[in-house]
């Protein structure tokens, strides 16, 4: 498998705050991985680092060369006066290697091409968001809190297709979610993040951790059902269901 990034050891530092400390991991294509933690606990930092937004002040960042990175950031700011379509907000893309209209069809969202940006639902406006990080076939695809302000029907629906486009373009996720459980059968790997990581593996490793279950305040979700991931599993197939503790 091609690794794209490789983090090692990893601290960020600003303003004589400790915003990330000692972050070790690699990602390689074909392979999803979620952050999660609590509100401040430097995930977006992290994602702005993968992305050289910011420059880390410890350890090193190591990038495949010549790396594509699709990103879809947490917000969008649109002029709410400014006339624009789904089709020509995507033709503005940098670096496009495939058409407005395979994008959309990759997203499932052919029949917005024409629809007003400020007229899309939740929903609808992150798969055009995902359609434009999909432009120019990225190697890395970065997620900040993709699934926001979509309902958690909308939520499953959109996680299972990161996972097929992911499978289809062979390239690696990194996603910052914030409910572990909506996206656990669409992971491969999940890191539990506050400032340091707290625990790191498979979701059902993470999931059942106490540390986990301590930031979340949720010691319950042991007993809890949970999706379990298999790696094997084709497209239709988003995991089975299954009691742990
Ligand atoms: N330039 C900066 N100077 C000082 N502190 C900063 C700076 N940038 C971010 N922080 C702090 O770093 C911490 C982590 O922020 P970050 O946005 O990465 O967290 P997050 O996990 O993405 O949070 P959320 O889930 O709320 O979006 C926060 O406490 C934030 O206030």
């Amino acid at each position: 498998m091609t690794k794209l990034v490789e983090l090692t050891d990893v601290g960020l530092t600003a303003e004589n705050t400790v915003i990330l400390e000692r972050i070790s991991f690699a990602l390689h294509r074909g392979e999803i991985l979620t952050l999660v933690g609590p509100n401040g606990a430097g995930k977006s930092s992290l994602v702005k680092l993968v992305l050289k937004l910011k420059v880390a002040t410890a350890g090193t960042l190591w990038r495949k060369s010549g790396l594509r990175i699709g990103y879809v950031p947490q917000k969008l700011h649109l002029d709410p006066v400014l006339p624009l379509t789904v089709a020509r907000f995507l033709s503005l893309a940098h670096g496009r290697r495939i058409t407005v209209a395979r994008a959309l069809a990759m997203v499932g969202a052919e029949r917005l091409a024409e629809r007003a940006m400020q007229a899309l639902s939740g929903g609808e406006m992150q798969r055009v968001l995902l359609a434009r990080a999909l432009m120019m076939e990225p190697e890395l695809l970065i997620l900040d809190e993709p699934a926001q302000g979509v309902d958690v029907h909308g939520q499953t629906e959109l996680y299972a297709l990161i996972k097929q486009i992911s499978d289809q373009l062979n390239c690696g996720v990194l996603m910052v979610s914030h409910d572990l459980h909506l996206v656990m059968a669409s992971t491969h790997q999940v890191i539990c993040l506050n400032q340091h990581i707290c625990c790191h593996g498979e979701p059902e490793h993470v999931a059942r951790h106490p540390e986990f279950a301590r930031l979340f305040g949720r010691p319950e979700l042991a007993q809890l059902a949970v999706y379990t991931h298999h790696h094997d599993c084709d497209d239709e197939h988003h995991g089975d269901v299954r009691h742990v503790g």
